[in-house]
């Protein structure tokens, strides 16, 4: 339930899909713009989740489960990304501090996993 994740990091990014079609990044949801993105830790079970959201609209843009396998890749300064079974996801930060404040939280998910 909601008491049950706290976020340990929120930025401001722009949520991309890669289209494995197109070869492109699409923006993740139904527009572009920025989201705000948070990484949720569960409270009792230290299981870690990238959460987004809209800034606009509230629209959750992605919604994915940090497992421990997971390669963080820190393509540029400013775009940051990853892969799951399904997606490629990527983050197109407003600022360096975001995407900073970002991977730092990151890492350490992916060191207490
Ligand atoms: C083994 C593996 O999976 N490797 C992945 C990367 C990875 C490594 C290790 C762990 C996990 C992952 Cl995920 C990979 O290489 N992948 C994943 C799918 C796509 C890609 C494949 C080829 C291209 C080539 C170029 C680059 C790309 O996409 N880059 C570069 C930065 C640059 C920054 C911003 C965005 C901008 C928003 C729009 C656009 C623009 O700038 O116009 N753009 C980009 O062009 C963005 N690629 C990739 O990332």
């Amino acid at each position: 339930n909601y008491f049950s994740e706290t976020s340990i990091t929120s930025a401001r990014a722009s949520v991309m899909i890669y289209d494995d079609n197109s070869k492109k990044w699409v923006p993740s949801g139904t527009s572009s713009g920025l989201s705000k993105v948070h990484i949720f830790k569960h409270v009792t079970n230290n299981t870690f989740r990238v959460v987004g959201r809209k800034l606009q609209d509230h629209e959750v843009v992605i919604n994915c489960v940090i497992l421990k396998t997971l390669k963080y890749n820190q393509a540029t300064t400013t775009f940051h990304q990853w892969r799951d079974n399904k997606h490629v996801y990527g983050l197109n930060f407003s600022s360096k501090e975001d995407a900073d404040s970002f991977a730092r939280a990151m890492v350490y998910a992916l060191e207490v996993l």
